[in-house]
């Protein structure tokens, strides 16, 4: 369970966070802070400010206020050693700079916006950026309810950052446009605040070229998926060590590990001691290419006193031929000897986040250890680990692998 403690519990936001966290069963909001708290009877003790929260037990503060609110935040925070989630958005250089400087002794989360859609696309609006921001003009529009006090949203300002930022910089954030000399430069991202009734956000990028324009929107169609999402930041950074995190982190540890599969029609050969020539290794792996065997993974140890152990994987009907081709190498050296494995299985464990996320291979190791599951082949790849073990041990490793990364 993680208790929390929700500065700006009064406020719009704050009721929706309130609400969300009392149908989640890992999370309870242990007391809220507002300007005036008995405006609302909220169901936990609620306090005008956050030094009066001193005898409630908390791991995080998740912030929807005001920038006005952050210095308090920090200083109680670090007081108490607290992970911070702060959504509120019209920070200034001085609030950035001040959280960064907590960020050295607490975990930090920050976003403008703690939807999912929004930072896909930001993502999105990044890539088409590296591609027509040259060619193409970009302007950013927002739509937010009339009592948003702060114009351009965070989110706008975040879009614009992160499009500049593969642009290297090179454009200038032009806010509104009007007058009669308001004709648009090249260098320019345009911003644009469209405030009214109760629209709870809307982003949309476009960028618009000679005769086409790509438009990129997104529509949050309530404030629930902020509220989700800033309970799962504070999910994410209980524990974390100090530092300062945002969704990109949070999206990478979900997408770490998302598929496990196996696969058991391969059969592994490892060529022991073998001259570590370029030509022989090449002349190995035509061999196989000329008699159509299909190689998957492929493993070479490092060269000692000149020779070096190879292994790959082949389809296990393939077997046969294999080691037909391979016992020309027999008189390449004294030492030489082909050990087959048949009766085994490739477990692959893949994820788009994984090149990002430190300790997956750890993970797998440990995981296997739990039953002695040895591996006799790894291969890694920027969003793969590929893993063979005996074929008798694969459904306790299966299991294992699926109970450590939930899938
Ligand atoms: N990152 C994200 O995903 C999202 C961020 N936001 C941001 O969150 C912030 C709040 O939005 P919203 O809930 O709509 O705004 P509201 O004005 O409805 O709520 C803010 C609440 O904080 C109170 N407050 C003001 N100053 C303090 C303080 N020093 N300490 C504690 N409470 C204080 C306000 O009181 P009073 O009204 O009396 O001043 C109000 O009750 C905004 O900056 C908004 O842009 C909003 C949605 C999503
Ligand atoms: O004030 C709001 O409502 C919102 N504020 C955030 C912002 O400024 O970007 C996020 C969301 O769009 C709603």
């Amino acid at each position: 369970m993680i208790n929390i403690i929700l500065n700006g519990c009064n406020g719009r936001m704050g009721q929706v966070v309130a609400k969300t966290a009392a149908s989640d069963p890992e999370v309870a909001i242990v007391a809220g802070v507002d300007k005036f708290p008995d405006a609302i009877n909220n169901p936990f003790p609620t306090c005008g400010a956050l030094a009066q929260c001193a005898d409630i037990s908390a791991d995080a503060i998740i912030d929807f206020s005001r920038p006005e609110a952050l210095p308090s935040i920090l200083d109680y925070a670090k007081e108490h050693h607290l992970a911070v989630v702060i959504a509120t958005t019209g920070m200034n250089d001085e609030n950035r700079a001040a959280i960064a400087r907590a960020a050295d002794e607490i975990a930090v989360f920050t976003s403008s916006n703690m939807s999912l859609g929004v930072n896909v696309l930001i993502d999105l609006a990044r890539r088409a950026a590296s591609v027509l921001g040259n060619a193409f003009d970009i302007e950013i529009i927002e739509k937010h309810h009339n009592q948003k006090e702060d114009a351009p949203s965070g989110t706008a300002l975040s879009i614009a950052e992160a499009i500049n930022q593969v642009l290297l910089d090179r454009k200038r954030f032009t806010y509104g446009r009007y007058g009669t000399s308001a004709k648009r430069s090249a260098d320019e991202i345009g911003i644009h605040a469209i405030r009214g009734g109760t629209m709870a956000g809307e982003h949309s990028v476009i960028l618009a070229g000679h005769d086409e324009v790509l438009e990129l929107t997104h529509t949050a169609q309530s404030r629930d998926i902020f509220a989700v999402g800033a309970l799962n930041a504070a999910k994410f950074i209980v524990n974390k060590p100090a530092g300062l995190y945002n969704m990109v982190d949070l999206m990478l540890e979900k997408s770490a590990v998302t598929n496990l599969y196996v696969s058991n029609e391969e059969a592994m050969i490892t060529l022991n001691a073998i001259p570590h020539s370029a030509r022989i290794i090449a002349d190995v792996f035509n061999s196989l290419a000329d008699k159509h065997i299909n190689v998957d993974m492929i493993s070479q140890t490092t060269p000692v006193e000149g020779l070096v152990n190879i292994s790959f994987t082949i389809p296990e009907t393939d077997l046969n031929d294999a080691i037909n081709a391979m016992s020309r190498f027999k008189k390449q050296s004294d030492s030489f000897r082909i050990d087959v494995f048949g009766g085994i299985s490739k477990l692959t464990i893949e994820g788009s986040g994984m090149e990002r996320q430190p300790g997956i291979a750890a993970k797998i190791f440990d995981v296997l250890a739990q039953d002695d599951i040895r591996i006799k082949l790894i291969t890694t790849s920027e969003t793969k680990i590929s893993c063979v073990i005996d074929r008798e041990q694969e459904e306790a490793a299966m299991t294992l692998l699926r109970q450590a990364f939930n899938l």
